[in-house]
C-alpha cells in the first residue's frame, strides 16, 4: 500500500469539552469538527492547526463504565494520551488486502464508516510494533 499523508492522531480524553477548550487555548488549534458516533459510542471533535491538514482526534467514551468499548477501556487501563495514527490511502480496500498478504493482523477485514463521513479500518497493534493504526479513505 502507499500512505498519502498523516490523516490524524488519535487522542482519548477524560473531558471532551475541556480538551477543545484546552487545545485551542493553550495550543492554538480550532476544531474544524465535532460529532457523537452513537453506534461507536464515542464524542469525537477534530482539531487543526492554522496552516496543517494533519488533525488531532479528541475520543472521549459516551460511557466511561462500558468495557465493552475500546476506549473506555483504554481510558480505565491506560489513562488519558495518544491512542492511534491513521494515515490516509486511496484505495482501503486495496491496503488492507496488501497488508493482510504482508502478514499484518486486521481488526477490520472490510472497511466500515468512520467519522467526517469518511471509511475506515483498524490494524491490529501487535502486527505494527506497538502502534494501532488506521487507514482513512476520504
Ligand atoms: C471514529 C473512528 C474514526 O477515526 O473515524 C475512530 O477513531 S474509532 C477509535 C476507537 N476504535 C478503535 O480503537 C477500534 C480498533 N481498536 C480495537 O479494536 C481495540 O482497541 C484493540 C486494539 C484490538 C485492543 O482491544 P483489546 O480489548 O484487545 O484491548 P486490551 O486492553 O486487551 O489490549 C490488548 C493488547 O493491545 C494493546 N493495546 C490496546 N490498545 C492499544 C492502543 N491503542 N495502542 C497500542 N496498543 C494497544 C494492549 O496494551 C495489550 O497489549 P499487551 O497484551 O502487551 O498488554
Amino acid at each position: 500500500m502507499e500512505t498519502q499523508e498523516i490523516d490524524h492522531v488519535g487522542v482519548v480524553v477524560e473531558n471532551i469539552d475541556q480538551a477543545i477548550k484546552f487545545y485551542e487555548e493553550k495550543l492554538g488549534m480550532k476544531c474544524i469538527y465535532k460529532d457523537v458516533l452513537n453506534d461507536r459510542g464515542l464524542k469525537v471533535a477534530f482539531m487543526r492547526g492554522k496552516e496543517g491538514e494533519t488533525a488531532i482526534e479528541l475520543l472521549e467514551p459516551v460511557n466511561h463504565e462500558d468495557m465493552n468499548n475500546t476506549v473506555a477501556k483504554f481510558l480505565k487501563t491506560k489513562g488519558q494520551g495518544m491512542h492511534h495514527l491513521a494515515v490516509k490511502v486511496s484505495d482501503i480496500s486495496a491496503s488492507l488486502k496488501d497488508l493482510e498478504n504482508k502478514g499484518l493482523t486486521l481488526i477490520d477485514k472490510t472497511p466500515r464508516p468512520g467519522a467526517m463521513g469518511h471509511t475506515v479500518a483498524f490494524v491490529h497493534p501487535k502486527s505494527v510494533m506497538g502502534l494501532l493504526l488506521e487507514l482513512v479513505q476520504h
